[in-house]
C-alpha cells in the first residue's frame, strides 16, 4: 500500500508535466466515450465539477450536455463535509469557494438528490473496481452512502490502476464506471 497523500502527490505533479497537447487527446477522447454511455444519453440532469488543478477540464462537456438539452449541476461544499448541487446557469453567478472552486452562488436553484440521474465523480487516482482516491475531503464518500443514480469517473491513463495499491475503508464507495483516456503517440 502507497500513502494517499503520496499518490495525491503523484497526481497533482503528473497533472503539471503532461503537455497541452497530450491533455487535449486524453480530454477529447474521454468525452467521447462519456457521451457514448447510455447513462448519459438517458441523463437529463448531470451532476458535474468545475476543475481545479490539473483536473479534466469539463467545460466541453457541459456545453455538449446543454445542447442535448440536460441540465447541469454543480457542487457547493457545506461545513460538515456536505454538499448540495445547483443548477448551472450563467457563469457570472458563481462564488469561488474557500477551495477556490467556483460554485453556485446564493441564489441557485438546489436540487434534491433524487433527481441527479448521472453525477460524474472527480478524484485523483481509480482503480478498475471503480475504487477512487479523491482530494481528501470525504464528500463525495458522503454524498454517495444513499445516491441511487448512476456514477462515473474519467481518468488520464496515468490516473489509473487494476487494483488499488492505497488504503480502501468501508467509507470509501466505488463509481459504477471509470472511464480511462485512450493511450496514444502524442508526447
Ligand atoms: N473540481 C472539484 N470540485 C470539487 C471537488 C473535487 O474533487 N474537484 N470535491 C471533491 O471532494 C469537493 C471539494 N473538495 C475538496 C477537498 C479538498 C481540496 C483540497 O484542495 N485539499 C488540499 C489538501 C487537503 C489536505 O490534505 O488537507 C489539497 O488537495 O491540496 C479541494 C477540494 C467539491 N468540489
Ligand atoms: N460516509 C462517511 N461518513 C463519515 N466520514 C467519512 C465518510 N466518508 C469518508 N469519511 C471520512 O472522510 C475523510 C476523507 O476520506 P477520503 O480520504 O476517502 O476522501 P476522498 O475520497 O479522497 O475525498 P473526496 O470524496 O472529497 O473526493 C476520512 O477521514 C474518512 O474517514
Amino acid at each position: 500500500m502507497i500513502a494517499k497523500k503520496q499518490l495525491r502527490q503523484n497526481t497533482k505533479k503528473y497533472w503539471k508535466h503532461l503537455s497541452f497537447k497530450q491533455r487535449q487527446a486524453y480530454q477529447k477522447d474521454l468525452m467521447a466515450q462519456l457521451l457514448a454511455l447510455p447513462e448519459w444519453q438517458e441523463a437529463k440532469v448531470i451532476a458535474i465539477t468545475l476543475p481545479i488543478g490539473g483536473e479534466i477540464d469539463t467545460q466541453p462537456i457541459i456545453d455538449a450536455a446543454k445542447s442535448s438539452n440536460k441540465v447541469i449541476v454543480i457542487p457547493k461544499t457545506l461545513p460538515g463535509k456536505q454538499m448540495v448541487f445547483g443548477i448551472l446557469t450563467d457563469k457570472k453567478a458563481l462564488k469561488k469557494s474557500a477551495y477556490g472552486i467556483l460554485e453556485p452562488g446564493e441564489d441557485a436553484q438546489w436540487v434534491a438528490k433524487e433527481t441527479i440521474d448521472l453525477l460524474v465523480v472527480p478524484g485523483l487516482r481509480f482503480a478498475r473496481n471503480g475504487q477512487r482516491l479523491g482530494h481528501g475531503g470525504g464528500y463525495y464518500d458522503r454524498y454517495l452512502v444513499d445516491f441511487t443514480g448512476q456514477t462515473v469517473s474519467l481518468a488520464f491513463p496515468e490516473m489509473f490502476v487494476d487494483e488499488p495499491d492505497w488504503e480502501v475503508t468501508t467509507y470509501d464507495l466505488p463509481v459504477n464506471k471509470v472511464l480511462v483516456a485512450k493511450e496514444d503517440e502524442i508526447k
